[in-house]
């Protein structure tokens, strides 16, 4: 049966979900954003079937809605929700970084007809707006959801179905967990990125040639600072206790480790080094639980882009699919390292043999 889902907040994330629904189910999509402009274009481009003014008019008539807003609009928008007069039934869900404040929030909600089920899919990009949404953005990543207890399993599923076409992975996680696990994966790190770009900004004053310096490390543990600036000030805030405890956290590791160098205390600062190079190492293994496995391949090449484009041509002759692609370490004319990354452990292990073959040096982690 047909069912209708409405979108509120068409950028990156809810339009990349727009565009998927679109492009896996037949339901009818509502569209509803506060930029008029954003609206257009989904109509324009058929993302969405109708749009909306009202977002209260509007959800009455969803059988799903969806809130991509910013973090601190998505926690207003669930609070416009009380005041609804549902009609039928609806599952409700989120895609914000940040799950305490919505949840908080969703809890209030007191129609029976109401399932509200906290969602975060844990793929996006440093872009912004419904002009970068892509269907396909949410491949392979994980995708939490948290549902307000007590909730039906068969609720769960039905979002799920919903959105199936997605291909994430689904992980069932509390809010309070979701909130310390991000903050420490995703949300702090953005904070240290551009704190040593702007170190780096600092000792340009000095040293003019800093940015051209500024290769491999810097580029690659600095690239998330070119993210939404208004999307992550609004996390910060939202998860504003456990950043603020992270922060306390690296203040005083950051201490100790001045006083290791101050003290020349070489013997434990290569033990600080070695246990971050294990640690780190070991999140790229295929023990992963529930986060989703990758094998991958180094690829040792000469030379780029035509380089890139003959390693492809060769596993493409052999029908191989690959899930991702990072160059390491590779300036033009110089020998680089490729990773090539494998859903498949047999994909990984014919195409070690077959660049084996046509003459190529690879390496396969234990
Ligand atoms: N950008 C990323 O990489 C990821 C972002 N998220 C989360 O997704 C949410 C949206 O982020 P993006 O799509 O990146 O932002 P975005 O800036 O691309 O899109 C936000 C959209 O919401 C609209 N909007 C703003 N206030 C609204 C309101 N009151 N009612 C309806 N629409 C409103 C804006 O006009 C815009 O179209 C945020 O909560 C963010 O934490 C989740 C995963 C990844
Ligand atoms: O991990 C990152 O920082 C990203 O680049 C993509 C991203 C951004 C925000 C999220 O809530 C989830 C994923």
């Amino acid at each position: 049966m047909k069912q209708t889902v409405l979108v509120a907040g068409l950028g990156l994330i809810g339009g990349s979900l727009a565009i998927n629904l679109k492009q896996t189910t037949d339901h009818h999509l509502i569209g509803f954003d506060v930029n008029q402009k954003t609206l257009d274009y989904c109509t324009m481009n058929g993302i969405i079937d109708e749009q909306a003014t009202d977002f209260k008019e509007a959800v009455v008539k969803a059988d799903f809605c969806i809130i991509g807003a910013p973090v601190s609009k998505a926690v207003e928008l669930v609070q416009q929700l009380k005041e609804v007069v549902f009609e039928k039934p609806i599952i409700i869900s989120d895609v914000s970084s940040v799950k305490t404040p919505i949840m908080e929030s969703a809890r209030e909600i007191t129609s029976d007809l109401v399932t509200f089920i906290g969602g975060h899919p844990m793929a996006g990009s440093h872009k912004k707006g419904i002009t970068a949404a892509k269907g396909h953005l949410f491949e392979n990543a994980i995708y939490i959801l948290s549902p307000i207890k007590p909730c039906p399993p068969e609720h769960v599923e039905a979002l799920k179905q919903l959105l199936i076409g997605t291909k994430s992975n689904f992980l069932l996680l509390e809010p309070e967990e979701h909130d310390e696990m991000t903050s420490v994966i995703s949300h702090f790190p953005h904070l240290i990125a551009s704190s040593l770009v702007h170190q780096a900004k600092h000792w340009q004053k000095k040293h003019p040639y800093i940015p051209q310096l500024a290769a491999g490390g810097f580029r690659d543990i600095t690239r998330i600072a070119s993210s939404n600036p208004a999307m992550w000030k609004d996390i910060f805030f939202q998860n504003k206790v456990g950043m603020s405890r992270l922060l306390s956290d690296w203040i005083e590791e950051m201490t100790s480790l001045k006083q290791l160098l101050d003290n020349e205390d070489k013997e434990t600062m290569y033990h600080y080094l070695e246990q971050a190079r294990e640690y780190r190492d070991g999140l790229d293994s295929n023990k992963k639980g529930a986060i989703l496995s990758f094998y991958d391949l180094y690829v040792d090449i000469f030379d780029q882009p035509g380089a890139l484009l003959k390693v492809i041509e060769v596993l493409a002759k052999k029908e191989i699919s690959i899930n991702n692609i990072e160059i390491l370490e590779i300036r033009e004319g110089i020998t680089g390292v490729l990773r090539l990354s494998f859903k498949d452990k047999n994909d990984q292990l014919v195409s070690n043999r077959v660049l084996i073959e046509k003459g190529y040096e690879t390496m396969i982690e234990d």
